[in-house]
């Protein structure tokens, strides 16, 4: 029997939450995976899985028993005919870009990290851009989940479908993941092409842009009416990068933290700190070509309050719009920048932000320049506000303020998702305050 570790802290990646589990595993097979959840039944205590504690809310946290299932992160099978491959839960996409990279394969789309687990970055409906390409869930062809009571599940398109639809954005609510079937394609490049638009131009033109480039997305800084736009697209030519240590890191990362740090006693900088970093690194026109993987993922810097809202693809243009004439209305609120801007198609995922609806998300920032909080209650209370007039529904693993009712109203199959939690963990296992929350 696997021994649990008491006394273990959990913090998520931002250092913005933090818990302490009554006991601490990380199981080796999946027959500890199921003595754990025994041991747990007998002493009524709840379980969460952690995958790598990206998620920038308290979704993971909890009082009872937490499972990283770190050492459970092996590929299991290779499909070369369907270009799919079989993952165990905890393997981290760090991994499995170099694995799938090595027998010639890929991720068809990831999010902005690759060190986040399978089951993790699935759970929450990670998303990266473009809208031919749905959330990173819509990639999974098959999942199999052990449940309170110890069953291991299979679930896809045909077998345990309704299971299937709600557990590939699980929440981490309905069991234990165990292994995740992919639907991959084959290794490609991508060649990345960024240059400076104003936001007008760019919302004027959103239709073209959507059409023109597979992976397009957009930054907008504000304070300004500037945007970086990038386009990303499938290409055989061969790789070629840009990066530069000053400009990337020893500018674009330590200058910018120290002048955010300083703007937190001088708030009027803040515009200055966006215009200026706008005009040095984002402003030029840059044109590279990378591996899939790489050309997704980008450097986040440091810790940071984030927000992301999903909403219909034909409201991006009044609700940036909206964003903005309000910040410019009010000019002490200080807002860092970017606000990212990405797409996603639509799906049948139960709780995808995607549900039924062609969307785009809009992700918020506020970093935390030496773990240093900044104010931004205002900002986050408008954009909500915005968001939930708006049709917006709220990126899972990201802190937000919706309660039982709102997730009603806001997605169809609601019902479907909580109907078949109760089925699947009747006595509330793998519940914390965060899924109480969004189920009570
Ligand atoms: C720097 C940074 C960049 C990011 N970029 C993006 C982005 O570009 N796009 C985007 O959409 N999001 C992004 N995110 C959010 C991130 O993708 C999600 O928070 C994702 O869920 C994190 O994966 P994880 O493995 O850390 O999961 P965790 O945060 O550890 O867990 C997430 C959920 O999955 C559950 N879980 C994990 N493993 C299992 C399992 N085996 N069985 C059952 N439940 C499980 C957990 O209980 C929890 O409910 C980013 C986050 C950070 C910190
Ligand atoms: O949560 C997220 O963090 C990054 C970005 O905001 C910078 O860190 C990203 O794209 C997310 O969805």
């Amino acid at each position: 029997m696997v021994q649990g570790i008491e006394g273990y802290k959990f913090w998520n990646w931002a250092e913005t939450y933090a818990c302490q589990p009554e006991l601490y595993f990380e199981p080796s097979s999946v027959e500890e995976v199921r003595q754990i959840l025994e041991l747990a039944k007998k002493r009524s205590k709840r379980v969460k899985i952690v995958g790598c504690g990206h998620s920038p809310s308290d979704i993971v946290c909890t009082d009872g028993y937490l499972i990283r299932l770190n050492h459970l992160n092996k590929m299991q099978k290779v499909d070369k005919e369907k270009l799919q491959v079989t993952v165990e839960a905890g393997m981290k996409l760090t991994d499995l870009n170099e694995e799938l990279a090595s027998i010639g394969l890929a991720l068809s789309n990831i999010g902005a990290v690759s060190d986040v687990s399978v089951a993790g970055v699935i759970g929450t409906g990670t998303h990266n851009t473009g809208i031919k390409h749905g959330i990173l869930a819509t990639q999974v062809v098959s999942l199999t989940l052990m449940t309170a009571a110890g069953e291991v599940l299979e679930c896809s398109e045909s077998v345990n479908r309704e299971i299937f639809q709600a557990a590939r954005v699980h929440l981490g609510a309905l069991g234990v993941v165990l292994t995740v079937t992919i639907q991959c394609a084959s290794a490609f490049h991508v060649e990345v092409q960024q240059f400076p638009q104003t936001l007008t131009e760019v919302l004027n033109d959103l239709d073209n842009h959507l059409q023109r480039s597979e992976y397009f997305r957009f930054l907008w800084f504000p304070h300004t009416d500037k945007t970086a736009v990038f386009y990303g697209d499938h290409t055989d030519k061969p790789i070629k990068t840009t990066s530069n240590w000053l400009k990337d890191y020893a500018i674009g990362y330590y200058l910018l933290e120290l002048l955010l740090w300083i703007s937190t006693f001088f708030p009027r900088m803040l515009p200055w700190i966006n215009r200026f970093f706008y005009w040095l690194v984002y402003s030029a026109k840059v044109t590279q070509v990378k591996r899939s993987d790489k050309a997704f993922n980008f450097e986040c810097l440091f810790k940071q309050h984030v927000s992301d809202w999903a909403v219909p693809i034909e409201k991006t243009g009044a609700l940036l719009r909206q964003l903005k004439e309000w910040l410019d209305r009010n000019p002490k609120v200080r807002a860092h920048f970017p606000v990212e801007i990405r797409f996603a198609r639509a799906d049948e995922i139960f709780l995808s932000p995607c549900y039924k609806q062609d969307s785009c998300f809009i992700n918020i920032i506020m970093y935390r320049p030496y773990g240093k909080e900044v104010p931004r209650k205002r900002y986050w209370a408008k954009y909500e506000e915005i968001m939930r007039k708006n049709g917006g529904r709220p990126h899972w693993a990201k802190a937000n303020s919706c309660v039982h009712k709102d997730f009603e109203e806001m997605y169809p199959a609601f019902q479907n998702f909580c109907s078949i939690r109760e089925k699947l963990d009747p006595s509330g296992m793998f519940l914390n305050n965060f899924l109480e929350k969004a189920f009570f």
